[in-house]
């Protein structure tokens, strides 16, 4: 697979490579002239009992020093407590302006540490190792960075671009099947809002796909990484158009909360798709056609169903929170037709719940 660089106003800013192991890495830290600096590798407990040793060994004849720094794997630990631990254990080993911090994880690790690097000593390097699906296809790319504050998703963040997106799709073997259908609510999302052919390649290939053939996994990791590109090259710190990579969050996130976080962050994407979904059919912007495809490429990956007593008025509710909102008005990205996705300003409290309630009758129907 070819490389990618991500541009700012036309020029280079950093490359996203895909490798089939760790090994190239020592070179590339080495290419970004990094060799006389410290490196601090941030991970979780999972990921870190998986990789940590691998890259702290790699990587040591690469730079002066390795340290590392884990914190308790999840999204409970995506929060300023966590963060203020990381400042305490780079300024006890010293690091300055120069050193650098690599995010070795999912998407929880790669916001956290960027957002670390873009704050401490008022910004420094760092490198995304994203581990999972939805870290590889998504979050790695575009350096949005930032923490959870108080159950309120990333209310608290930094844009601060990486310097080098080093996927090795082999890890992707030891990732759980819950977390690989959860990378698969932003991949969705992306066809949707962008590619309608990539949609389609989506439907036709779900079989690989959900057998995990890593060629197909592969191909599908390289086209979401350049719909995301795309849209951030266009607008990196979300003035438009990167706001369309917003669909299906509006509800998404305040499902997140709502569930207290024991949906995953992709799966509520998934659900938020699926709503999105139906209030553009409503608004007579998809065909009731477009909604069953759209429903249908959602079914291989185990969508969870809200608990019957869902009380669907508070979901609404938490939207009100939503940082896109604009005097009070909610900025709601919804679907043209499918691979077209626009901003919407004029969605209700009253769209949202009855999309919900379809939502949950067709899930009653299996959809
Ligand atoms: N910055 C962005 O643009 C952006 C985009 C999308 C999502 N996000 C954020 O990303 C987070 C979700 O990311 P996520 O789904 O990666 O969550 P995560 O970081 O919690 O990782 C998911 C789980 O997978 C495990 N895991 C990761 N890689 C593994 C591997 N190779 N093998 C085995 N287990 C592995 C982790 O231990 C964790 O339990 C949310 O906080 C979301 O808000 C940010
Ligand atoms: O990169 C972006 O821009 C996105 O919106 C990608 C989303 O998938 C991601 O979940 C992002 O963190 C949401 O950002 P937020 O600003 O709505 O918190
Ligand atoms: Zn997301």
């Amino acid at each position: 697979m070819k490389n990618l660089t991500v541009h700012l106003d036309d020029k280079p800013i950093y490359d996203i490579v895909y490798e089939k192991s760790f090994d190239a890495l020592p070179s590339m830290i080495k290419e970004l002239g990094y060799s006389n600096r410290k490196i601090c590798v941030v991970s979780e407990s999972h990921v870190a009992s998986l990789y940590l040793d691998a890259i702290l060994h790699s990587i040591k004849d690469a730079c002066t020093y390795t340290t590392s720094f884990v914190f308790p794997e999840g999204e409970a630990s995506k929060n300023l407590n966590v963060v203020r631990d990381l400042y305490t254990h780079l300024i006890e080993e010293k690091f300055d302006r120069n050193d650098v911090l690599i995010a070795l994880g999912g998407g929880v690790v790669g916001d956290l540490t960027g957002y670390a690097a873009a704050t401490y000593l008022r910004g420094i390097d760092f490198i995304q190792i994203p581990t999972s699906l939805l870290s590889q296809v998504d979050s790695s790319i575009g350096g949005k960075t930032g923490v959870d504050f108080d159950s309120y998703k990333n209310m608290v963040g930094a844009f601060h671009m990486p310097k080098l997106v080093y996927m090795n799709l082999s890890v992707l073997k030891t990732l759980s099947n819950r977390q690989f259908c959860s990378g698969m609510g932003e991949i969705i999302k992306h066809g949707l809002i962008k590619n309608a052919n990539y949609f389609i390649w989506l439907k036709e290939n779900e079989a690989q796909i959900a057998a995990l053939d890593l060629p197909t996994v592969g191909e599908m990791i390289y086209e979401s990484n350049v719909v995301k590109k795309n849209v951030v090259e266009n607008d990196p710190t979300e003035k438009g158009e990167r706001a369309l990579l917003n669909f299906g969050h509006t509800l998404g996130h305040a499902i997140e909360k709502y569930m207290n976080f024991e949906f995953l962050h992709g799966e509520c994407v998934l659900i938020g798709c699926a709503l999105a979904s139906i209030i553009s059919y409503k608004k007579g912007n998809i065909t009731q056609a477009e909604l069953r495809d759209i429903l249908h490429s959602m079914k291989p990956y185990h969508v969870p169903k809200l608990p019957a007593d869902a009380n669907f008025a508070t979901i609404v509710s938490y939207t009100k929170n939503d940082k896109k909102a604009i005097g009070g008005k909610i900025k709601f990205i919804l679907l043209e037709t499918i691979g077209h996705a626009y901003i919407d300003m004029d969605v209700s409290e009253e769209d949202m719940l009855l999309a919900l309630k379809e939502l949950q009758e067709r899930y009653q129907d299996e959809y």
